[in-house]
């Protein structure tokens, strides 16, 4: 039972201590595995199979339709998760992002790891945050910017004849974050209003315009080629820890899977131009409940190299999220304590799975 072939950089080989801390961060050097690790080698029972054909399917709601709304009260309360399409976000954008995300991972493994993240933050490179919970580590690899990500691209781009694709790679970043950031607030107030709730109402929730508090976290995925899918593992079950995530798969591989109570794992296909909308455990918490977050994972296949772009968003950083007192019965029984961003993500980073629970009153 090793793990040894997850050490791929020179330089840290050398140094015992560093040896110890990223031997649990840093990702294994795909390429260079021809079969899976038994570090990577997951039982078959935790990875049954998903449903062929699912007696329902994953919501697809197009916005410009009359009755969106309703439909997304729908699937926020059944599922907690859907796809959306004539969301307004622009095509191009969704493109570019993806070529610059494997532009990124196609790096080699040397140059990435410059960049690894460090242990206690959240931005750079390395392995999925929740892999500390589970005993095999997962095929994938991510990166994660707040804002500009630009030391970090120093740092995988060292040369001058880099400088211009480096500057791109922070163009397209930064863009894509601002407007998803946009959207992001646009689909708060549509599921809020699906409820009956007026913008004053949620009001708190957002941002103060022009203070430029960054509250998203942009993260690409990469889950290369595996030579065993059946025993790997692409990000393992979980819930996100955001109001919300806008997720952008590629076009043409499927891999996320949504775990539905008494039916169990339902692929949620790509859609051409769509986006899915994941709620986080923050909107469980705001919705006192009645909105659900979704339990979710990622699979991998032999085939194709599959690549998404996650943004989470989620309130300001001195916002203490609690739920809505117009959503709370006529006793206004709030099931939950009021906590920020930051508080329930550090629940989560020590107890994971039990942190909602953990909330509650
Ligand atoms: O790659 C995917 O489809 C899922 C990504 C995800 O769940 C996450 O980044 O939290
Ligand atoms: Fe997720």
């Amino acid at each position: 039972m090793s793990n040894n072939n997850s050490i791929s950089s020179k330089s840290f080989k050398t140094n015992p201590i560093h040896h110890h801390l990223t031997h649990e961060i840093i990702p294994l050097d795909f390429n260079s595995v021809p079969k899976l690790p038994d570090s990577h080698t997951w039982s078959t029972l935790t990875n049954s199979d998903p449903l062929n054909n699912p007696p329902e399917s994953v919501p697809v709601i197009d916005l410009f339709d009359p009755n969106a709304i309703s439909q997304v009260r729908r699937a926020c309360e059944r599922w907690g998760i859907f796809q959306v399409t004539n969301h307004g976000f622009p095509t191009d954008l969704l493109n570019e992002a993806e070529l610059q995300s494997r532009r990124l991972f196609s790096l080699p493994s040397d140059q990435k790891l410059r960049a690894v993240r460090s242990p206690e933050g959240l931005t750079g490179y390395g392995l999925a945050r929740i892999s500390s919970f589970f005993p095999k580590r997962m095929w994938s690899e991510g990166f994660s910017m707040v804002g500009s990500p630009a030391e970090h691209a120093r740092q995988l781009w060292q040369h001058d004849d880099d400088n211009d694709g480096r500057d791109y790679f922070c163009d397209v970043m930064e863009t894509y974050q601002k407007v998803m950031e946009g959207l992001a607030e646009e689909m708060v107030s549509l599921m809020l209003g699906s409820l009956g709730l007026t913008n004053k109402d949620t009001k708190w929730v957002k941002p103060k315009k022009g203070c430029g508090d960054a509250q998203g976290l942009l993260q690409l995925n990469s889950y290369p080629v595996c030579p065993d899918p059946t025993r790997a593992m692409g990000l393992a079950p979980h819930t996100d820890s955001s109001l919300l995530t806008l997720l952008y798969q590629s076009n043409s591989t499927s891999g996320l899977q949504v775990h539905r109570e008494g039916i169990g794992w339902v692929p949620v296909h790509p859609v051409n131009g769509a986006l899915v909308v994941n709620l986080g455990d923050l909107m469980h918490i705001l919705s006192n409940g009645r909105f659900k977050s979704a339990l979710h994972r990622a699979v991998v296949n032999e085939t194709h190299h599959r690549v998404s772009v996650a943004y989470f968003y989620g309130p300001p950083k001195d916002v203490k999220i609690s739920p809505l007192i117009q959503l709370t019965d006529y006793c206004h029984t709030s099931l939950y304590r009021p906590v920020t961003w930051k508080e329930y993500l550090d629940t989560k980073a020590t107890h994971f799975n039990r942190a909602l629970e953990l909330i509650k009153k």
